[in-house]
């Protein structure tokens, strides 16, 4: 193999020795001595190829900025529209397919219909549009992205501009780069084959996921293969009776609707273990209806039967409740009972999952160019990024060039759930791949494209894509709710109900399930009684859901990830203004609110009782701070007990206006005395919010 001393290289680059020593180290995980050292030829390519392109991006970024400054600004353009707005304040849609009279005067040859691959420059788009540059930026801002002139947008961004033009767009075989992502295309195909079920264990704390997880690998994998221990990749593959099943090795629900707040499907059958001296638990009834979202077929593991406590009828007694009929009881719910612990039962279950994947028909074409997801990624010292992908069509093979994310490569090596090298892999199967430009987010979507140059180049489009659309993501609030609608952009809206008792739940629920139209469906997706948690709030990000708590509050980490997320938490103490709100909301009607803002978090931390006034609690400020004249709530695990004003606040013995975060207080509540160490309360006042005018 030939090499380049590190000097020649740097020269090659136009860096310094230096700078380059510190590159290869710190991204690459090469040590080299001094400039004198020699670098591998493969490695020495890969060098250039990254510092290339962060040259290109960065160029390509700033001709972006460079055309938006020249002809015509993308200010002046909105600026203009502004204007046209203002004159003319009803826009009528052009009719499809129909020319404008104004085009036919001036002669502008206005397309109809037009042809395009999977990115062009708006440039290219204005040409075959046969329009001119600005009202093709015009249309790009009125479908919410800002382009410049030499700005490449994908087809979809194309797609859309196109239709507030009046221009029907079809993607071009032969420019396109060969992303086949259409559904489809595969259904027309004669080649689908069976391909292995994708499973996902789930259930509540200590069930057994992890146990079962073990039994299924240690009782399939090391039995039937040679080659012993199991590399955990994020996914491993068995054999029962000549049939292969893939497992998703990270139990639990986070990584299921981590992966769905992506966009990215994969489970099709989920396993769920139920402990049956335990029966179903919160986190059992949370998982039911993430598969319900989801609409993911469930196997029940009854786990746990060698224990005393044992009662697997119990257990299907209890599913029946959330509409899981068992089998033998004439419904269409697959119960096992297992012990993962005395490995009875796993064979059995094994083959229900099995026959569940053959009622499902899951197919899919090995002979077309693969496509998958991301289950894994990290960033190796020695060997760089490195990803765990699933591939769910076709076959990717070594050698083969990837667009993921927006990050690309050409694979180097490929290795199997039992680290064994491969040279390809098949629908369903994992691989652990080698020879990405950067560590991909677990969760994208990869494809196989032509060549490594254009998965480069359709990579750095992608970053520069998500740079200029990083604020404009789709999150439904009940604010923008009814323009969301309007714009076709949602027909559903789901719902997430938490609350202090269950009778709530219910009159909450039937009430807010009444108020779906023709346009748009209300949906409880889950509900449960109690605060709001972090996983309500992933559950909301991956079903667009917007969360209403009745009586109950957010905890820390649910608000702060609700806050990063974007999701809309709206809590209520009254039935009917949360359904009021809701109904207000469907029709654009929601009026300027009062709006709580959130003052300050005080903790309880000693009462007493004083015979004259009542319970006197002893308080520290966690955060914040609270005023004699804030409104306040006490909260006990997350609900609401009381919802009122203080009637003292006091340093040592003096009554003061406020308190701040880190000291202690003592303080007495309005008409409230079951005040108990531990308690929260939460500080907050009234101000009027203007709301989106529609
Ligand atoms: N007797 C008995 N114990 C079991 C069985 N399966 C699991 N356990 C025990 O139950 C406990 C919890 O099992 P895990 O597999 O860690 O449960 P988990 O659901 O993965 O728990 P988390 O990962 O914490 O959510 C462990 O002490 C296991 O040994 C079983 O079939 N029988």
């Amino acid at each position: 193999m030939s090499k380049i001393r590190v000097y020649e290289l740097a020269k090659e680059l136009d860096i310094t020795s230096k700078e380059l020593i510190t590159i290869l180290k710190d991204e690459f995980g090469i040590e080299v001595k001094n400039h004198m050292s020699v670098v591998e030829d493969e490695d020495a390519a890969l060098i250039k190829e990254l510092l290339t392109g962060k040259t290109e991006t960065t160029a390509a970024v700033e001709t972006a900025v460079a055309d938006e400054k020249k002809t015509p600004s993308i200010v002046e353009v909105y600026e203009e529209i502004l204007s046209e707005e203002v004159n003319k304040p009803v826009i009528k849609p052009k009719k499809k397919g129909r020319r404008d009279e104004k085009d036919e005067s001036e002669g502008t040859s206005a397309a109809d219909s037009i042809e395009i691959g999977d990115f062009i420059t708006v440039k290219d788009f204005a040409d075959k549009l046969g329009k001119p540059v600005n009202e093709v930026i015009k249309a790009l801002i009125f479908s919410g992205v800002m382009a410049g002139i030499n700005q490449e947008i994908d087809f979809e961004t194309a797609a859309k501009a196109a239709a507030k033009l009046s221009v029907s767009i079809k993607k071009s075989k032969e420019e396109s780069l060969g992303i086949e992502e259409d559904e489809a295309e595969d259904l027309e195909d004669m080649n689908l084959v069976k391909r292995p079920p994708i499973v996902t264990v789930m259930g509540h704390v200590d069930h057994g996921k992890t146990s079962l997880l073990d039994a299924i690998r240690k009782a399939k994998v090391t039995e039937s293969e040679a080659g012993g221990i199991t590399q955990h990749i994020g996914a491993y593959t068995i054999t029962l009776n000549g049939e292969k099943i893939t497992f998703l090795d990270t139990p639990g629900h986070e990584a299921f609707t981590a992966m769905r707040a992506r966009g990215a499907q994969i489970t099709d059958i989920v396993i769920l273990v139920v402990a049956a001296d335990d029966g179903i638990m919160p986190q059992t009834e949370e998982a039911i209806n993430h598969c319900k979202a989801a609409n993911v077929p469930i196997v029940v593991a009854i786990n746990k039967i060698d224990k005393p406590g044992a009662n697997i009828e119990k257990v299907k007694q209890e599913l029946t409740e959330y509409g899981l009929v068992s089998e033998e009881w004439g419904g269409d719910t697959i119960c096992v009972p297992v012990s993962a612990k005395a490995k009875i039962g796993i064979d059995d279950l094994l083959e229900m999952v099995l026959l569940t994947a053959e009622m499902k028909e899951l197919k899919a074409d090995s002979n077309r160019r693969a496509t998958g997801t991301v289950i894994e990624s990290k960033l190796d010292k020695g060997r760089g990024p490195l990803a765990t992908l699933l591939v769910q069509k076709g076959t990717l093979n070594v050698g083969d060039s990837i667009l993921v994310g927006s990050t690309y490569g050409r694979i180097r090596a490929m290795f199997d759930d039992k680290q064994k090298k491969i040279k390809s892999a098949g629908p369903s199967i994992p691989v652990e791949v080698l020879g990405l430009s950067d560590v991909p987010v677990a969760g994208d979507k990869f494809h196989e494209v032509k060549d490594e140059k254009t998965a480069r180049g359709m990579a750095e489009a992608r970053k520069i894509k998500e740079r200029s659309q990083l604020q404009s993501s789709v999150r439904v609030s009940l604010e923008d709710l009814y323009s969301q609608v309007k714009e076709g952009k949602i027909q559903e809206l789901p719902i997430i109900i938490k609350a202090d008792v269950q009778g709530s739940i219910e009159a909450l629920k039937g009430s807010l399930e009444k108020l779906s139209t023709d346009e748009i469906k209300v949906r409880v997706i889950h509900n449960g009684v109690g605060a709001i948690t972090e996983t309500d709030i992933s559950l909301a990000t991956a079903s667009n859901a917007i969360v209403i708590g009745f009586n109950v509050r957010p905890d820390n980490n649910a608000a702060a990830l609700a806050e990063k997320e974007k999701v809309d938490v709206k809590t209520y103490r009254i039935i009917y203004n949360a359904v009021d709100d809701i109904r207000a909301a469907m029709i654009g009607m929601l009026m300027p609110d009062i709006k709580e803002v959130i003052q300050g978090r005080v903790e309880v931390r000693a009462t007493y009782k004083v015979s004259a006034i009542g319970t006197i609690a002893g308080a520290y400020v966690l955060s914040g701070k609270i005023t004699r004249n804030s409104e306040i709530r006490l909260i006990r695990n997350g609900i609401i007990l009381v919802e009122t004003k203080l009637a003292s606040l006091k340093r040592f013995k003096d009554d003061v206006k406020e308190v701040a975060a880190g000291y202690e207080c003592g303080l007495s509540i309005e008409k409230f005395n079951d005040i108990r160490e531990g308690d929260i309360i939460e500080a907050f006042v009234m101000e009027e919010v203007k709301r989106n005018k529609l």
